[in-house]
Parts: C-alpha cells; structure tokens; sequence
C-alpha cells in the first residue's frame, strides 16, 4: 500500500522502536492462552479429574506452582503491555514531530499559488487533527489489530491442540463474518472522506470568522456568521453520526455472529464432552477464551472505522507531501551575493489562471532610480511587482534583474535583495521592535529607532506604554492602519536591500507623514532603487518616472511634468487630487 509504505518511510529513526512494540505486541497477546491452559491444568488435575482428589493431597506442589505461575505470567503479561505502550507511545510522538516539522517546511517552502489554492483551516486541519489521527493509528489501532490478530490466531491454534473438529465448528462462521466487515468497510470508505472534508469546512469557516472578526462586528454580522457555522458544525455532525451510525446497519449480524460462538461452544463443546473427546479442563479453557474470538469480530466495524479516518487523514497529509512548488530554482542558479538593482521588464505578459492580467509590459529601472506605478485598481500594480520576487512566474517575456532573468537568479538571494511592504500589512505578534528587525534579527536598537524614524513611525511609538517594547496581536491590534503601514514600512527599509518595493505603503497616513516619509526615502544612505506603487500624485510627483497601468497594460510613462503635459489619464488624477493647488503642484514638479 502506497500510504503505509510512505508512513513506513516517515518513521526513519524510530523503525527498530516501532517493530519491538509490534513484536512485543505480539508476545503480550500471544501470552493470553497460557493462564487458560494452567487452569485447564488446574480443572483436570485437581477439580475434575479421575483423580482429583488424590492429586489435591499428593501434588500440592504442582497446584502451588500452578497457581504462581499465574499470577506470574499476569504480572509478567501487565509488565509487558506497559512496555509495549510505551514503545507504541515514543516511536509515534517522536514520528508525528518528524512529519510535522517536515510538512511545515513543505508548506513554507510553498508559492503564492499554493496558498491560492489551499484554504489555511484546511492546511491547519492537516497539520493538527489528521496528523494526530495518524499518530493515534500508529500508537493505537494498529497496536488493536495486531493484538486482535494475535489472540485470535493463538486461541484458534489452542483450540486445534485440543480439538481440530470442535475449532472447525466454532470457526463456521467467520467467513461469513469477514464477508460483512468486508463490504461495511467499502460502504463506510467515502463518508469517512466525505466527514474529513466537512471537518475542513467547518475548520476553515471558523478560522476565517475569527481572523474577520472585526470586519464581522463592523458589519454587525455576527448572526450571519453564527448561522453559517451552525450550517457547517451541523453537516459535519450529522456525517459524523451518518458514519458512526452505518455500522448499527451491520452491527446486528456482527453480534449475532459474535454471540453464536459461545452457543456452538456449548452445543458443540457440550456434546464432545459427553463423548469423552474434551476434558472438562479443556471445555474451561475453551470457555475462559471464547472472548479471543468473538471479540476481534465484534470489534471489527470500530477498527473498520478507525482504519478509514486513518487512511482520509493519512492522504491529506501525503497531498502536502507531494505539493510541489511551481517557483524553485533552476538546476544551477546565477550566485550572485549583492545586486546593483537594475530591474528591466521585457515584454511580459501575466495570467492567473486563464485570466490575462498584465499584457506586454516593458520598461526599465536603472540602479538607484525611483520609478512610482499609478492605475485603477485591478489593473495589475500588485502583480507586476510580485513578478520581481518570483512571487509568480511570467507566462510571456522575461523579469531581468541586473540583466539576469530571475528564473535563473538563486531564489533565496533574490528575494534576499529585495525589501518588500505589501499591500495588506501583516504584523506579527511580538515587540515593535521585533516587527521592525523582522528581516534582520541582529538589528541594534539604535538601527531600529533610526529605521522607525524613517518611516515617521519613532513618535508615536515612544508615546506607547511599551515604547519599542510594546506587543502588537497578529495583525497590528491596537495600532491604526497608518501605523502598521509606517512599521511595515520601518521593516522594509531597515533590511537596507538595493531593491526596495512599496505598495500602497503610505496610503493611509496624513500628507504632513508622507511628506516626511517621502523625504526619507530620497535620502536612504544606501544605494537603493525603489519602486513605488501609489495611488496619491504627491507620492508619485517627485519619483525619475512614473507608469500608468490600465486594464494591465502600461498606458503611460514619463515624468511627473511629462504626465502632466500630456493630459491624459495621470492629469486627470492629478485634476481631481488637487483642484485648486493644482499651479503650486506643477511648480514643484518641474523643479
Ligand atoms: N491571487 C489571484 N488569483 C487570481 N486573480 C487575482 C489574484 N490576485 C489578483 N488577481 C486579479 O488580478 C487583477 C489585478 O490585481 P492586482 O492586485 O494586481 O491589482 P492592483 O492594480 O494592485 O489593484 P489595487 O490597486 O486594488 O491593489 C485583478 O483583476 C484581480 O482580481
């Protein structure tokens, strides 16, 4: 089986641990006949025998070392389930740490389109519930089956030593039994598949409600939401009883069955013991055993159960195994430490999907220059600078960085020269401080405040109760959407990269702010090429050139004076941005 064999693979470093707990599985079990058959011992020697009674004077010795040597074995049978579950218990936490720090990596290692495509309560469903269901399989439903097996097998073969023809009667009906479970399991197979997607569902909708929480409050939507997570909670509890309860359909031929095995016990043992073909000691053996064998068959439908959660959780797990990023790097990848940042768009075209999003885009951006992206929105800002990282891949022309195609460029170098505040700022939940030397851990406190400074972010963070110190939640809690952008901001400049890409960045601070900001960022003191997505003419006016893109296409391109003199889409924004300081703008710009 490929999964198992997979699994088999995922417990390198724990194998020789995993098989003693099987083996000792198998020798704890097997242990369960000895008891019945020192009592089968002890009824036909000193209960029931011809001589009992003779024996019970004259082998009093016997009967004493009987009688410890059970007591014996079930101490020794307790100490060796201790043993056995604690070997299950190791090899398969140690085995679930493994899978789960390398399937971490795998997800990290993941492009954009991954997460696309990939719903993040679904990739956390994977990460916790279906690899503790795997671990569970591992430290327990495996440990069931081969224990079930094994007592099973030892009594049956017990059985035979006493009696081949009363085992065989006994057994008559374990094919049919093997026939239901058989077809149960192939009925249960896709509800457990089908239970596992609800779970995601509901995971993902309750992820996404508490990430959304503030836009749900805004919206005074919280019925809405709560009604939604009733739907999912709902359907993923009625699969789950539609699963669970399938096995009543089964359930009464299965007990039925089970039950049968003590009534041929007593139809069949009986009349063999009246024929004088068992003893009454075996008849006792063969009672105190009987469960060996009617259990595992009771039990089948829960390790049936148990089984198909395992393998749907099991695939989930191998699908981020086999997820192969579309973004890596070329066979033998251009080593290029530091770049000049010279950034040349050749004739590029972009689709997500089918949908074409940027069309035969050229232009270049010399190291050290400014170039500033205006156009509507959706029409392709955000996408053309994600082609710069290897975010996405092109699907028509090349992305050439200091003259190099970036699919060629070493992935980690590239995006290790580049410094990034996108769009939709993600802080995470540490110090300011931290946020801010987010890409540079060894970041001195004096390197910090000098980078919040430029990003204008220094004063209102030394007015919080923390300082630098103070703790944001996982998108910024407590800071307005004009500070987090000026701490993104502090952290992408403070990486001190020759490509720095801004998006949006200053969109939601004041004009006195982005004055300052906009000051700062001509006076970086490292040679840094910038390329600024904007959506205000006093962010863009001062930039070497400036494109407009439209409908993914650039339409424009030139300074803010040659923008301006062509009365087109720029002058328009321009108009509309600044009715009635329109002359003092223009001035500034052709300066
Ligand atoms: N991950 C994605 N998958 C599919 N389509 C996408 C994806 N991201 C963006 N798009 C689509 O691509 C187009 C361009 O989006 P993009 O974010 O680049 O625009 P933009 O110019 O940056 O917009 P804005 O100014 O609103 O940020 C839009 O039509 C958008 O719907």
């Amino acid at each position: 089986m490929f999964e198992l064999k997979w699994l088999w693979q995922n417990l390198e470093g724990n194998k020789a641990r995993y098989i003693v707990a099987l083996c000792l599985s198998v020798l704890g079990s097997s242990l369960t006949i000895v008891n019945p058959y020192i009592s089968q011992r002890i009824v036909d020697t000193f209960i029931a025998g011809d001589n009992a009674l003779q024996n019970l004077t004259q082998e009093r010795g016997l009967l004493i070392t009987l009688c410890l040597g059970m007591i014996g074995f079930s101490l020794l049978r307790t100490g060796l389930a201790y043993l056995t579950t604690m070997q299950y218990e190791i090899s398969s936490q140690n085995m679930l740490y493994q899978i789960r720090i390398y399937l971490y990596n795998k997800i990290q290692g993941q492009d954009r389109a991954y997460y696309d495509h990939n719903r993040t309560g679904d990739l956390m469903t994977k990460m916790t519930g279906d690899l503790d269901m795997v671990r569970h399989s591992m430290a327990w439903i495996f440990k069931t089956i081969i224990e079930s097996v094994t007592i099973f097998l030892a009594a049956v073969i017990y059985f035979f030593t006493i009696d081949a023809a009363l085992t065989l009667w006994m057994l008559i009906l374990s094919p049919l039994i093997f026939v239901v479970a058989y077809i149960f399991a192939k009925h249960v197979r896709p509800m457990y598949v089908d239970l596992r997607e609800r779970l995601s569902q509901l995971n993902t909708t309750t992820q996404e409600n508490i990430s959304g929480n503030r836009v749900v409050k805004a919206f005074a939507r919280e019925e809405f939401e709560i009604k939604k997570f009733t739907e999912k909670n709902v359907n993923y509890s009625t699969a789950n009883k539609k699963a669970a309860l399938v096995w009543l359909d089964y359930f009464p031929y299965l007990e039925t069955f089970a039950q049968a095995f003590n009534v041929i016990l007593l139809l069949a043992g009986g009349l063999f013991l009246m024929n004088d073909r068992i003893t009454f000691g075996e008849f006792a053996a063969i009672s105190s055993l009987i469960w060996a064998v009617s259990n595992p068959m009771r039990n089948i439908g829960i390790i049936i159960n148990d089984i198909q959660r395992f393998f749907a959780s099991l695939s989930k797990i191998i699908d981020i195994h086999y997820a192969r990023p579309r973004i890596v790097n070329e066979h033998n990848p251009v080593d290029k430490r530091r770049y000049e940042g010279r950034i040349e768009f050749e004739h590029i075209s972009f689709k997500y999907d089918s949908a074409t999003v940027l069309d035969d885009v050229s232009f270049t951006v010399e190291p050290g220059e400014t170039v500033a992206i205006m156009g509507s929105t959706g029409s392709g800002k955000t996408t053309l600078i994600n082609l710069i990282p290897r975010f996405y891949d092109v699907s028509e022309g090349r992305v050439l960085v200091d003259g190099i195609d970036v699919r060629e460029l070493e992935l980690d170098q590239l995006r290790g020269n580049i410094g990034i505040a996108t769009q939709d700022v993600l802080l995470f939940s540490d110090t300011i401080d931290g946020n801010i030397a987010y890409g540079e851990p060894e970041l001195s406190e004096e390197a910090t405040i000098h980078n919040a400074q430029l990003a204008a972010a220094h004063e209102f963070i030394i007015r919080m109760p923390e300082g630098y110190d103070t703790v944001v939640g996982e998108r910024g809690v407590g800071l307005s959407g004009g500070q987090k952008q000026r701490i993104a901001l502090a952290r992408a400049i403070a990486v001190r990269r020759p490509i720095l890409i801004l998006d949006d960045t200053t969109s939601a601070v004041d004009l006195e702010t982005e004055e300052h900001i906009q000051k700062s960022l001509r006076e970086l003191d490292y040679p840094c090429t910038k390329i600024i997505i904007a959506q205000r003419v006093s962010t863009t006016a001062q930039a070497d050139r400036i494109l407009i893109l439209d409908g993914g296409r650039v339409i424009e391109q030139g300074t803010h004076a040659e923008l301006l003199a062509r009365r087109g889409y720029y002058y328009d924004v321009f108009m509309l941005q600044n009715e009635g300081i329109g002359r003092q703008v223009i001035a500034h710009g052709k300066e």
